[in-house]
């Protein structure tokens, strides 16, 4: 691989400072682009060249893409610091045998979905009610994967919600539970504790709270709760009946989980059909991932881009820009899906990784974005690479005309990244406003766009429940695929755990119960000051 990785940069010495825009003939977008149904992944705005691609693609043979890819999809354990195997494409594939130790996982997976499917149906049409009524309000109380997906995902598919309102408290910052009660009638509200492990403090004190917000008005809170977790043992002893505990097992990572379980409130927001159609949208992802060449398949190409433009071109961060409203958590969830997954600074091996993992992730939908940050990508010293995602369709056709300059905008923004405006184009427009001299070229200067920055963008017909599976399955995979070729784990997450081991610790000194000798200056002057 090193030879490869050599070439790709003698390739990129060769033509980083080469206008992308001279790369457009009459083939360039289309020979630069891939398609899946109705979905449309151009990245010719990239200085990516048949030469790049070609290496990119080497390098992902090289790698053992296409190998690791079937033992995932086959239940191996690669995940081999955890000892676990990666499945979660079995919760949207339930149909094809999946063995893990010998044991076929399917039936399982289809028991309890069915399981959530009644339950919810139930839920939705006032078979199981609260203890004033029909359930009118869902509270989601989780953190990370337990909380980003169905978070996510309620937003982007408002147009199919037609069951109760979804609500989703995550932070240990009480204000959070508080301001999310704080409208709700206990009597009609049916609160999910969603944790994989059952032990995230975040999720256990809030949900501790919210148990004592509901008894203060229903005889019997723990009727009005459900849990989603892999640890029956822990949702039995926190009080909540088996028959509205809906489990999943330990090769479901957290960040990948929202296609199962972790997806109820989600499931009851919107239907159980639309959310088959969200699961078939991923299903149809997998489908292409495992069988497209490499130069057509989406998650391999965006992978490939994601490793030009971050290990090969050294730039260290990717703006995620929907220019769709609805995708507005779209970058909070791709953070911990990327940055959890694939922020490693050693090899599967244990050996320093030899190059940069992966980028910070981070992004706002357009066109707020533009007035606010773009600023830098256009006009900053550093180049920010950008993904753009639209639509083709909104959902509000008596609003036609704003869809189109929400295109527009996007249109605009990545045509302006990669055409930029030169100082004789700016003196142009500043000498028509009279300047002349000195101040003419001074004026000028400030209005010049360097331009050649690069950008994706994924098009696609309407946000559906089927379309965002397919979008979140293909970044899904972006994210393996990255992880394979750079050769870490993308499956555990060890950078998470001292951070919260020292929170338990400082939590009796904040208190007053120990002393905070031993801490560094800083956290001691920080204690004291806080403590009060
Ligand atoms: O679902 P749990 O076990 O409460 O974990 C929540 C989140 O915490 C993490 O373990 C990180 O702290 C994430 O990976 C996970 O999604």
């Amino acid at each position: 691989m090193q030879q490869i990785w050599t070439a790709l940069s003698a390739h990129h010495e060769g033509v980083k400072s080469r206008p992308i825009l001279s790369l457009f003939d009459a083939e360039r977008a289309a020979g630069f682009s891939a398609r899946l149904g109705g979905m449309l992944f151009d990245y010719s705005k990239t200085n990516i060249d048949a030469e790049a691609r070609g290496l990119l693609i080497d390098l992902a043979e090289a790698a053992g893409v296409a190998e690791k890819r079937e033992a995932m999809f086959s239940g191996a354990k690669i995940n081999e610091t955890e000892g676990r195997a990666v499945l979660h494409t079995a919760l949207r594939n339930m149909d094809r045998p999946v063995m893990v130790d010998g044991k076929d996982v399917t039936p399982a997976l289809r028991e309890t979905h069915a399981l959530m499917q009644a339950f919810v149906r139930d839920v939705r049409g006032g078979r199981f009610a609260g203890q004033g009524g029909a359930i009118t309000d869902v509270v989601n109380i989780g953190i990370g994967g337990s909380d980003l997906g169905p978070a996510m995902a309620w937003l982007a598919l408002q147009p199919y919600a037609d069951g109760p309102r979804c609500h989703f408290v995550s932070n240990v910052d009480g204000a959070h539970i508080h301001d999310t009660l704080r409208g709700l009638n206990p009597e009609t509200t049916l609160v999910i504790v969603a944790s994989k492990t059952f032990t995230t403090i975040e999720t256990m004190t809030n949900a501790e709270t919210a148990r004592r917000w509901m008894a203060e008005k229903v005889s019997d809170p723990a009727a009005q709760f459900a849990a989603v977790s892999t640890a029956a043992d822990k949702t039995a002893a926190f009080g909540i009946d088996a028959s509205r505990v809906f489990g999943f097992e330990d090769w479901v990572g957290g960040r990948y989980s929202m296609w199962g379980p972790i997806g109820l409130s989600l499931m009851l927001g919107v239907g159980p059909e639309a959310f088959d159609d969200f699961l078939a949208g991923g299903a149809a992802m997998d489908a292409h991932f495992r069988k497209a060449p490499f130069a057509q398949n989406l998650p391999v190409l965006l992978a490939l881009v994601g490793i030009w433009h971050n290990q090969v071109c050294g730039h260290a961060t990717r703006a995620v820009l929907p220019y769709d409203q609805r995708l507005s958590r779209l970058p909070a969830y791709l953070q911990q899906l990327e940055m959890e997954s694939n922020g490693k600074r050693v090899a599967m091996d244990g050996s320093d990784l030899a190059l940069n993992s992966g980028p910070v992730v981070w992004g706002e939908p357009g066109t707020n974005g533009q007035h606010a940050f773009y600023q830098l990508i256009h006009q900053g010293t550093r180049t920010v690479p950008c993904e753009f995602l639209v639509a083709r369709e909104g959902h509000e056709p008596d609003l036609a005309h704003q869809h189109l300059l929400l295109v527009a905008n996007c249109l605009a923004q990545s045509e302006a990244l990669l055409r930029g405006r030169s100082l004789e184009e700016a003196m142009a427009i500043m000498a028509k406003k009279g300047l002349t001299g000195a101040e003419l070229e001074r004026q000028a200067r400030h209005r010049v766009f360097p331009g050649n920055r690069p950008s994706t963008t994924l098009a696609y017909p309407q946000l559906t429940p089927h379309v965002l599976g397919q979008i979140i399955a293909l970044y899904e995979h972006r994210v393996f695929v990255e992880g394979v070729i750079l050769g870490i784990n993308s499956y555990d997450q060890w950078g998470v755990e001292l951070g919260k081991e020292l929170a338990v610790a400082l939590q009796p000194i904040l208190e007053g119960k120990e002393s905070a000798e031993g801490k560094d200056g800083s956290t001691r002057q920080l204690v004291d000051f806080l403590k009060g």
